[in-house]
Parts: C-alpha cells; structure tokens; sequence
C-alpha cells in the first residue's frame, strides 16, 4: 500500500495564554512545516500505464491551496483570547487572519484541526484518499505528530456547532468577516 505525503511551510504568528508559561503567552512567529500523510480508501494495483495512485497535483492542489492562503502567515488565537475582540474593534481587516481555536492553539490542538480540516478536503475533493497522520514542526527542534481519529482529541467549542476546520473551504474561524 502506497503512502503519498506532502509538506507545506509557512509562516505563522500566535500566542498561548493558558498555561505555556510567559515566554509563550507574548505574541510570537515561527516559520513551521506541516506534513500530510494520505492513503487511498482501497488499494488498487498499478494499472501498467500511468501507474500512480493519483497525480500529486490533484492530490495536493487544494489542500496547498489552504495552507498558502489561509494558514500562512496567519495569526492563531485562542477563541477566549482578549486580543480577538481586540482585532474586531480596531483592526476589522486583518480578521480574515485570524485561526481561532477551542483553548490555545497548540501544535498538537493544530495538528488535529488540520488533520480535519484536509481529510474534509480530501473528501470534497473526491480523490479517493484520506490522511492518516500528520506531522506540525513547528520549531527546527520541536515537532508533533498525530495519528489517530483526531475528533476523539478535539476539546468542545464555546462556538457551538459548525467549525471551520469541518469545512471543505478556506475559512480558518467562524467569525463573521
Ligand atoms: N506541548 C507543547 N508545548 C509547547 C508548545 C506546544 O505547541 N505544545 N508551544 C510552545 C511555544 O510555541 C514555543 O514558542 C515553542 O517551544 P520552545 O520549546 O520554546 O521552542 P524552541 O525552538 O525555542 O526550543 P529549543 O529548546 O530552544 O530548541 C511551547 N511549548
């Protein structure tokens, strides 16, 4: 069975106010690397011709899309961080950048929103794959990687129902924008 995997960096900014401690809570960047790692739902033998499970290029397009216009260089806050109201009121432009989370957005909580968020995709997509396991490295020395069905880890939305990361589109908050 083929694995096909794909990475994407950006460039992210956000803060962790819950419990990373001082240094983390200050708004901060980091230049990250998300990896996707993407099965077919049934294997098939190599048909002797084209011989590949999909062209990476359909595989890939869409999700690469997300993460170049919406993930890369967005700002990611937690959905109870005062400075959300504070974008709202005096910044209403750069709203649109804004990953809002349920609690801090930590590698491993954006490791399963993603993981969402591109199997979503994957299946809008119709491409016959899903993802199986993802890898954030968010600094050159720290990376987080995640197998497993990632709803079982995702903590409950103050924002009721209807996330961003349930969608097959570009959003990254439930914001009005
Ligand atoms: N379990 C987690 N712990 C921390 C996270 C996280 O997402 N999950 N994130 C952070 C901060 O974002 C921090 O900026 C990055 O971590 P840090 O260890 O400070 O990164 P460095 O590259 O500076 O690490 P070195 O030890 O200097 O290599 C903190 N914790």
């Amino acid at each position: 069975m083929f694995d096909l995997v794909f990475t994407r960096r950006y460039s992210m900014g956000h803060r962790l106010i819950h419990g990373a401690g001082d240094i983390c809570a200050t708004p901060h960047g980091h230049n990250e690397e998300v990896s996707v790692y993407l099965k077919a739902h049934e294997a098939e033998r190599l048909d002797g011709s084209a011989n590949m499970v999909l062209p990476f290029y359909y595989a890939k397009k869409k999700w690469h899309q997300f993460v170049d216009g919406s993930i890369d260089h967005s700002f990611q806050l937690s959905e109870d961080d005062p400075l959300l109201p504070w974008f709202i009121k005096n910044e209403p432009k750069r709203v649109r950048h804004l990953v809002v989370t349920p609690g801090d957005p930590t590698t491993e909580l954006m490791a399963c929103l993603l993981m969402i968020k591109v199997n979503t995709i994957l299946d809008a997509e119709k491409t016959g794959l899903y993802c199986f396991k993802i890898d954030i490295k968010e600094t050159p020395t720290n990376t987080v990687s995640f197998s497993g069905n990632p709803f079982d880890f995702v903590p409950q939305s103050k924002n009721g129902q209807g996330h961003w990361w349930e969608r097959p589109d570009m959003s990254i908050s439930d914001l009005e924008i």
